[in-house]
């Protein structure tokens, strides 16, 4: 078998050598790690030694008709084989494998990984230990004590957490046994959760939601998750008559985030509307004394939950952010909790090999060169997982994200994640993936179970419907790797409350993980705050402006202005495009505003406001 050998001095170099099409199935790959993630590493390429293992090869993986093995070359499926078994993981009372083996690490990457590996092992030590892991919010960070309680660094907290989960439980069964009930529901009961919060506040309940909750929970529950008036009134529309059943459920962690805000607002006026009393169906989750805590308890809400400041919205599924929702629907949590804490436990252990989320952050360095270089693609083959991938999306990029690194240079840190499910995203972007650009790795997951037992059957002879959707995963795998794209499979035995949480937990680890491997804070998201500023300042501006053709149109007679007549009057000339931006929205909304002219051509409009109020001009 032909060896590719030879020293890349650049990686422009080393990249077009490592993904033009092999001839064979494509080697493994060396890389020399330079001391800091760098692109311009020097690495060269030659064949990986795979360690001996079993020699029993079942038959069906010897066949040389397609996908991988393929080409006849034995020496190669062979040497794959012996790979998938040297690094297969499994945790066997989690019913959990990872396959990294479609990644192309070498042994002498692992070994030169090793010392920060053993940096990082020792941070996320430290993080358990209650160390300020968040150092630029000067926060603890505490999502693993949530479902191991005895490890919080103090008994205050520990109790905190055990009676959060207490209370929950108590309240998520009074709830469905009707022992708490809406006040004028023609069901006596609650029906419908309506569940108002957004990115980590909403992420982790839709992704468990539609994993777990079964065909008929006991609530059904349903996400106002945006600022978005007709998807608001589009949910409210919804639910209709249940809204008087409909337990709304506030979760903001900060209390203060505006999208979250504004639905409430938008659902209260839905309640008033409907003569209905919000604050006997309002539940608030949220950190003590935050503005929504504080308006919860004045208003007097049926319940208030804790949110702790060391948890971060991305790693609050376990908190009562995700478990309220989830036992409300019926699903088991402390089976969840079980879940993670198995993981945790395992994810604990300092070697790389039997520890799963080090050998996916492992995967994630080389396969991205340590910078984001690549993209993650995560495709489930389950429906039910389908949401897996948006919940990664935040958890991942918001916490690897980084333009600093600890030390204060410019990296401008982390990776990529989008994906659907498959087979569906197979008639979608998969053309791409085996045949385009290849600037991605895949993750795979995979659930061996196909559907609960005693409804099987074969569609044809010898194959079901879910043989299909292992057939598809399988060869989209094959046919990845036969063209030099790299994967790595995750599989469960079944979608339960205890898999779904170790999944969870098998992921925050690796963000962890690999933030120690790449030096940057995970637990903090500076990046996230100037478009929120830039957002306040455009509604600062918008009441700027609406101030000035207020005073214009309550002249006699009324004078309509041009973009540059209000720019000027806003002493905010630099942002003309965003006053026409502004005015045009307005326009588009009946917002008694007048606008002549072509909104095509922004410098023929004149405006003036249908209606002008004096009491503003004197106020
Ligand atoms: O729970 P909160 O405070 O409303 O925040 C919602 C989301 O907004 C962010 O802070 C980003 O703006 C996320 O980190 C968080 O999950």
């Amino acid at each position: 078998m032909a060896s590719i050998s030879g020293i890349c001095t650049s990686s422009s170099t080393f990249k077009h050598q490592k993904r033009s099409p092999p001839l064979l199935p494509p080697p493994f790959t060396v890389r020399s790690l330079a001391s800091t993630p760098a692109p311009c590493q020097i690495r060269s390429r030659t064949l990986v030694s795979l360690h001996s293992v079993a020699r029993d090869i079942p038959a069906d993986l010897s066949r040389t008709d397609g996908g991988f093995p393929n080409k006849g070359l034995e020496k190669d499926w062979e040497a794959l084989w012996h790979r998938y078994v040297d690094w297969m993981y499994q945790h066997k009372e989690l019913g959990l494998f990872l396959d990294v083996s479609r990644i192309g690490f070498t042994g002498e990457f692992v070994e030169e990984m090793e010392p920060r590996f053993e940096a990082a092992f020792r941070a996320m030590k430290d993080l358990e230990k209650g160390a300020i892991a968040n150092p630029d919010e000067g926060r603890m960070v505490g999502h693993y004590w949530l479902r191991s309680p005895a490890l919080a660094p103090n008994l205050f907290l520990r109790s905190q957490i055990e009676d959060t989960l207490d209370a929950i439980c108590e309240f998520a069964d009074d709830i469905i046994t009707a022992k708490i009930k809406p006040p004028s529901s023609p069901a006596g009961r609650f029906t419908q959760i309506l569940s108002v919060g957004i990115g980590g506040s909403a992420l982790g309940p839709q992704f468990v939601a539609e994993a777990l909750a079964p065909d008929n929970p006991p609530l059904k529950i349903r996400f106002i998750d945006n600022t978005d008036p007709a998807g608001i009134d589009h949910q409210i529309a919804q639910l209709g008559q249940e809204l008087a059943s409909t337990l709304v459920i506030v979760i903001s962690k900060s209390g203060g985030t505006p999208e979250t805000r504004n639905g409430l607002l938008e659902v209260q006026k839905a309640f008033r509307e409907a003569g209905l009393e919000f604050s006997k169906q309002g539940v608030a989750i949220t950190q003590q004394n935050s503005l929504l805590d504080n308006t919860a308890r004045i208003e007097g809400w049926l319940a208030r939950f804790p949110m702790f400041d060391w948890v971060g919205g991305r790693t609050s599924e376990m908190s009562a952010v995700g478990l309220l929702p989830a036992a409300l629907q019926g699903i088991d949590i402390r089976e969840m909790l079980a879940g993670a804490a198995l993981m945790d436990e395992e994810t604990r252990n300092t070697t790389i090999k039997t520890n799963p989320a080090a050998l996916l952050a492992l995967c994630w360095y080389w396969a991205t060169d340590g910078v984001g270089s690549k993209d993650m693609v995560v495709i489930p083959y389950k429906d039910s997982l389908l949401l897996f991938s948006r919940y990664l999306q935040q958890l991942v990029m918001e916490s690897l994200g980084k333009e600093f690194d600890l030390a204060g240079n410019r990296v401008n840190q982390g990776i990529a994640v989008y994906g659907n499910k498959g087979s569906t995203d197979q008639h979608a972007y998969i053309q791409q993936l085996r045949e385009g650009v290849n600037n991605f790795f895949v993750t795979f997951i995979e659930v061996l179970r196909d559907r609960p037992p005693g409804h099987d059957w074969e569609l044809e002879p010898g194959v079901t419907c879910g043989d299909y959707l292992f057939g598809m995963l399988q060869g989209t795998r094959s046919a990845l790797y036969s063209n030099d794209r790299e994967s790595i499979t995750v599989t469960v035995q079944e979608v339960t409350p205890r898999s779904v949480g170790a999944m969870v937990a098998l992921y925050e680890r690796a963000v962890g993980i690999y933030a120690s491997l790449v030096n940057i804070n995970a637990y903090h998201q500076p990046g996230v705050e100037a478009g929120k500023k830039a957002a306040g300042e455009v509604l600062a501006l918008q009441k700027r402006v609406l101030a000035v053709l207020n005073e214009a149109s309550c002249k006699e007679p009324v004078e309509p202005l041009t973009l540059d007549e209000i720019a000027d009057r806003c002493h905010a000339s630099e942002h003309i495009e965003m006053i026409y931006k502004i005015i045009a929205h307005m326009a588009a909304n009946d917002r008694a505003l007048i606008a002549e002219g072509s909104c095509g051509s922004p410098r023929s409009v004149k405006v003036f406001l249908g209606e002008c109020n004096l009491d503003d001009i004197y106020a």
